[in-house]
């Protein structure tokens, strides 16, 4: 892995103003500081592994447990690309683990400002969370890289019906695998402070299970296609 010169990203050189400037500035340092994390070698445990699929924890200076998914996926980085930063807003047609996903604010092609409501887990014992993130992304030869982090919005507060939450700082890193076979690697580094009066060992329990859920709906979001989930019928008399 390298770390690519997220400083000098593409967007950097549109005319924008200074809000929008420090929304950037925001996403690319949420990718380079994620990309330190994944990047460092040492102190990784492994949590699980199944199929190929691989979890791995580590424990931040502060107490902070992460985790970082490596699987390989049946799709071509761009694809990823596609499903996972253009179309984000249909993230929770595919993945019911997201109530809700809403892009607030575009910032250029590659930054933008999403709230996110999780759905409520089995047997509720993590309640719904919501989100505010600025989105970054940074696509180079071959690899494609996204980056994350809380933000705040002036015109978005937080809401008194969900406990805010915090992703970020994280990534995805999407690379294509050797050999041509138009597969992926795909490696996910999870960083979430859900807040709340939650017991440790039980977010340390939810948030792989998070891991593992999401790829499980990437793969038939990919398996399926295109294809949109069949509409509810029309009840209406
Ligand atoms: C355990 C409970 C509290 C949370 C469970 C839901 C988690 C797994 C959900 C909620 C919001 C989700 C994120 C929403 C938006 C994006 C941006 C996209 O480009 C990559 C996926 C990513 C980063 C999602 C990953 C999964 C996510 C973090």
């Amino acid at each position: 892995l390298f770390t690519p010169e997220v400083e000098r990203g593409k967007g950097q050189r549109d005319r924008v103003n200074k809000t929008d400037l420090s929304y950037q500035h925001q996403g690319q340092q949420a990718l380079q500081t994620a990309l330190e994390i994944v990047q460092d070698a040492e102190g990784w445990r492994m949590e699980m592994s199944e199929s190929g699929d691989t979890i791995y924890s580590k424990v931040l200076h502060g107490n902070r447990k992460v985790f970082r998914l490596e699987a390989e996926l049946e799709a071509s980085p761009e694809e990823l690309y596609d499903i996972l930063f253009v179309k984000v807003e249909e993230m929770h047609q595919w993945n019911p683990s997201i109530r809700h996903i809403k892009i607030l604010k575009h910032v250029g092609q590659e930054t933008k400002i999403t709230h996110e409501v999780s759905a409520e887990t089995v047997g509720n014992l993590i309640g719904q969370r919501d989100f505010l993130s600025v989105r970054h992304s940074l696509k180079m030869q071959n690899c494609i890289y996204l980056g994350g982090a809380a933000t705040h919005l002036e015109s978005f507060p937080p809401h008194p019906e969900f406990v805010r939450a915090e992703d970020g700082p994280t990534c995805i890193i999407i690379r294509p695998s050797p050999n041509g076979t138009g597969k992926s690697r795909f490696t996910w580094l999870l960083n979430m402070d859900v807040k709340g009066w939650i017991p440790k060992s039980l977010v340390n329990q939810a948030l792989p299970r998070a891991q593992v859920d999401f790829t499980a709906h990437l793969r038939r979001r990919l398996a399926a296609g295109g294809k949109k989930p069949a509409a509810a019928a029309d009840t209406r008399p």
